[in-house]
């Protein structure tokens, strides 16, 4: 009988408290120095829970690594022109060096015109139109790569997993996750297929798969048989189910069925603690950059 070697956690919350340590070091280096501390700029409109958790989190990781944090809370009846408003200010205030908006944005906004808006040196979030272009441009470099996307590579890099030259499949071509997704990996030199809701055959794509990384927002949706025995996934997905169990009558779970997966993947990251954490990580890696940027400190 063949012995299953067993499947890698790839553990995303110890990488990011890690990276958050070297991000520290960086930014009392840079204070001590010239005296200057990064900021970042939250702009929250209205008031739905995991948004609001959301913000709480990015302002409780920017203190614990020395970034200060000014956070904009909008009602949910505010207008574009208020939002557009703090976002100017934002833009002009030389002690912010990254401005987010945190999404969804209320549905009678305009979210394309707002994310314009936000200037594109300050653009931590990747989201800006120029940066995306020079992201999907050979020979360009974007000011700031979108910061889920960046935290997977990141954790691929790592693992010390290699991308060149793999088939990759990402689940999902969303602005903020898949479409950079696919667009960094193919960067890597990997060989990048993109699955979506109106794709054929998701299952027979999915199979041949070195690498998935999957943004769907769909509980559980790749089973175990759907892997390829020694792939490595990254589970972007953050779903919640009904559990009794829960102290909050929900968990959070993957797009990836987890215990299926571990028997098969080489490597795999768990919901919670995978990408989750790495995404605020990095958020506060495009910040210290953004400041060393301005200040032309390396
Ligand atoms: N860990 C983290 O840091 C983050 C996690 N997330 C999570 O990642 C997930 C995706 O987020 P986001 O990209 O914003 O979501 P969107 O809803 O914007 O995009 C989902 C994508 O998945 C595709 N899709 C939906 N259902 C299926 C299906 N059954 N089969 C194939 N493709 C499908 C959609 O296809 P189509 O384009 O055809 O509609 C779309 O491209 C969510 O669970 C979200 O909570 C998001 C951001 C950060
Ligand atoms: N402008 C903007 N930028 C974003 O980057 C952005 C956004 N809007 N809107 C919403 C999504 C979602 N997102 C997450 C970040 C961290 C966790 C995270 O840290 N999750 C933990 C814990 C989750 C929990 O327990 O609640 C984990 O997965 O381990 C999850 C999701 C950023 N997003």
């Amino acid at each position: 009988m063949a012995i299953e070697s067993p499947a890698k956690v790839i553990d995303g919350k110890s990488v990011a408290k890690q990276i958050r340590e070297e991000i520290a070091v960086e930014i009392s280096r840079m204070k001590d120095a010239i005296g200057v501390v990064p900021g970042l700029a939250v702009i929250l409109v209205g008031d739905r829970k995991d948004s609001a958790t959301y913000v709480r989190n990015k302002k409780k990781a920017c203190e614990s690594v020395g970034i200060n944090s000014y956070e904009m809370h909008l009602p949910d009846n505010s207008t574009e022109e208020e939002v557009l408003h703090s976002i100017t200010r934002f833009n002009e205030d030389p002690s912010v060096h990254g401005i987010l908006v945190q999404l969804p944005l209320p549905s009678h906004m305009n979210e394309e015109k707002i994310l314009n808006a936000v200037g594109i040196e300050k653009d931590v979030d990747g989201f800006h139109p120029l940066n995306i272009g020079r992201l999907a441009m050979r020979g360009r470099d974007p000011l700031f790569v979108p910061c889920t996307p960046k935290g997977c590579i990141e954790l691929l890099h790592r693992y010390g997993i290699q991308i060149k030259g793999k088939k990759a499949v990402v689940l999902g071509r969303s602005n903020i996750v898949g479409m950079p997704a696919a667009l960094l990996l193919q960067r890597e030199d990997a060989t990048v297929t993109i699955v979506h809701s109106r794709t054929k055959n998701a299952e027979d794509i999915i199979k041949q798969a070195d690498i998935i990384i999957s943004a769907v927002g769909q509980a559980h949706m790749v089973r175990g048989s759907w892997i390829k025995p020694g792939a490595v996934i990254i589970d972007v997905g953050i779903n919640p189910v009904e559990d009794p169990n829960s102290p909050r009558g929900y968990r959070l779970v993957g797009d990836v069925c987890y215990e299926e997966a571990i028997k098969v993947a080489s490597a795999v990251t768990p919901v919670p603690g995978g990408v989750g954490p790495m995404t605020i990580a990095m958020l506060l890696s495009n910040t210290l950059s953004s400041a060393k940027r301005v200040y032309n400190f390396h």
